[in-house]
């Protein structure tokens, strides 16, 4: 049988060596081909292997009727649709570590460039000035860099940094003191992080919860004269507001190396003279382009003789004999995780997941694993899945147990989850009833009987006569529909909590709104 692999990105013969040596395998490489051309040839393939200018969308993989694995030479995967990816079996693999140096050097490269500011500087040479009063520049030396983002490419750029005898301060979910402490960088949140830093760098994925990370209240936060760089994804940095603060003089200079709309770039923003930019080169190196293409096509190769994929980023297929004892609780372990996720603050340290009533007897690994995925991607983004989702624990360095009991406190089955972090613990627990539905049964040790779905608030108060009447009206006044609430507290006048569903997402502004009622102490929202 012979397998047809496409390539549709540029990528270089050594690195896909292992592929067009494979005597199973035929390539074809084709870059630069329209949606259209994709689209007509991409059903006679069985692999496709791309970097990040490739769109692999829905109606890419609805087409690909043979397609079996699609290969990312590289990290980011925000050009593949992951959920169309796994809807129709198709594995998608990654090449996480092979760009890492290169991207952290360009990183590098693009903050001695802004703070020296050599790009401007060469291009006023080229037009036949000497002008050396106009380029006067800052030292790195004893500067703070804030990295926002301490996995992979923040940690390289950190030890680099250091080199130049910065201090380092950076936030990140899984860093704590003891981490920071170890390496020489202090750990900080991402407002200390805003509030102290000469320099500030982003290193995180782009989803939901990443977008716009920097916007126009964080530039507010920073100090005057503040350089900021994004050599991660585009989107991370609100365009328009570095433009608005470049323009104010909050913000020195900027290095961009990715931009929101690309290929199409802000020519407002790239026309001032802070912001020295590049077309998305931290991964353009011959030696991580040689690397990702060699990682990721030895997964290709692997796969295509049948062996498990090392990196994938998206979830595998599943026998259906598990699925069939299993299957029911998918969901309700999916929202408990998303939900303890939404909860909890601080670095995860430990993640304990008990089963309880008729769960003990069932090999209960794959639910530990959706679990841990729905808590970890909060922090992690599409990376993670069911099959990689115990390994990237362990590299975060969070503890995670599985235990069983006799004991249904109750409940015919019950997965109760316990998350520690660096700040507090905090727990949940489910259980899925006779017909298929499931609910929330406690939370943080208060009983509770709710349907975990769509838009929920969780407000944690002092139990004081009129908190629950401020509350209604509160979201009354905003629009805010009530659809179910439950109270709940442990002793009279001491801690209490509402849960609510609500009809529709409430903005972060009127949290904290609510948040300033004197009896109220945390108001979280959570979407389910
Ligand atoms: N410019 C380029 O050519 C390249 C860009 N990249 C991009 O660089 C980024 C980082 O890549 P890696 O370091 O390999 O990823 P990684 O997964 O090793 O690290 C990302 C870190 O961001 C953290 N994070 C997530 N949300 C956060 C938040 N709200 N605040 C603070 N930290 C948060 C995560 O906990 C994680 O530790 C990705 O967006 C990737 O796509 C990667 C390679 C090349
Ligand atoms: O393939 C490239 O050059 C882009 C690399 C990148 O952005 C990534 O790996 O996330």
């Amino acid at each position: 049988m012979i397998y047809k692999v496409l390539v549709s990105d540029p990528l270089s013969d050594d690195g896909i060596k292992e592929l067009l040596d494979a005597e199973h395998i035929q390539v074809d490489k084709k870059t630069g081909m329209t949606e259209q051309e994709l689209l007509d040839c991409i059903g006679e393939y069985d692999a496709l292997l791309v970097r990040s200018q490739t769109q692999v969308t829905r109606k890419v993989i609805e087409k690909a009727t043979k397609l079996k694995a699609i290969g990312r030479a590289g990290v980011g995967t925000d050009n593949i649709d992951l959920a169309a990816a796994t809807e129709h079996g198709v594995v998608v693999v990654n090449a996480p570590n092979g760009n890492t140096i290169s991207t952290a050097e360009h990183t590098m490269a693009m903050l001695a460039a802004m703070a020296r500011r050599v790009p401007q500087a060469y291009y006023s040479l080229r037009q036949d000035e000497w002008n050396r009063k106009a380029f006067i520049g800052v030292e790195l030396y004893r500067k703070t860099l804030g990295i926002i983002g301490f996995g992979r490419i923040g940690g390289e750029v950190a030890k680099r940094a250091q080199g130049f005898g910065m201090r380092i301060i950076a936030s990140d979910p899984f860093l704590t003191e003891e981490k920071a402490a170890k390496l020489g960088i202090q750990y900080g949140s991402m407002e200390d992080v805003l509030e102290q830093a000469d320099f500030i760098t982003v290193h995180t994925p782009l989803l939901k919860e990443t977008h716009h990370l920097i916007s126009h209240e964080q530039f507010g936060q920073m100090k005057d004269g503040v350089y900021v760089l994004n050599c991660a994804r585009g989107g991370l940095v609100d365009e328009n507001a570095l433009l608005e603060a470049i323009q104010g003089g909050k913000v020195a200079g900027a290095s961009l190396d990715v931009f929101e709309n690309e290929p199409q770039i802000n020519h407002e923003l790239l026309a001032l003279p802070e912001v020295i930019a590049t077309p998305h080169l931290g991964a353009s190196t011959v030696e991580a382009q040689e690397m990702v293409a060699v990682d990721v096509s030895r997964e290709i190769a692997d796969m295509l003789s049948g062996k498990p994929a090392k990196n994938p980023v998206n979830m595998p297929a599943v026998s259906k004999e598990v699925l069939q004892k299993l299957e029911p609780y998918f969901s309700l372990c999916e929202k408990l995780g998303s939900f303890l996720a939404q909860i909890s603050r601080g670095a995860i340290a430990e993640i304990t997941v008990t089963y309880s009533g008729e769960l003990q007897d069932t090999n209960v690994d794959p639910l530990t694993r959706l679990i841990l995925k729905h808590i970890l991607k909060h922090y992690l983004g599409q990376q993670i899945n069911e099959v990689n989702a115990f390994h990237v624990a362990k590299q975060k360095e969070i503890v995670v147990n599985e235990q069983k009991t006799t004991s249904g406190y109750g409940f015919t089955n019950l997965i109760a989850i316990t998350v520690r972090t660096n700040q507090e613990t905090r727990t949940v627990s489910g259980t899925r009833i006779e017909g298929g539905r499931i609910e929330l049964v406690n939370v943080d040790q208060y009983r509770v009987d709710v349907i975990p779905t769509g838009h929920m608030i969780y407000i944690h108060h002092t139990d004081q006569p009129g908190v629950i009447g401020k509350v209604g009206t509160f979201l009354g006044q905003n629009d805010v529909n009530i659809a179910t609430m439950q109270v709940g507290r442990k002793e009279r006048g001491g801690d209490a909590i509402m849960l609510l569903s609500v009809d529709k997402n409430m903005e972060q502004a009127l949290a904290d709104e609510l948040a300033a009622v004197p009896e109220i102490i945390d108001v979280t929202t959570i979407e389910l």
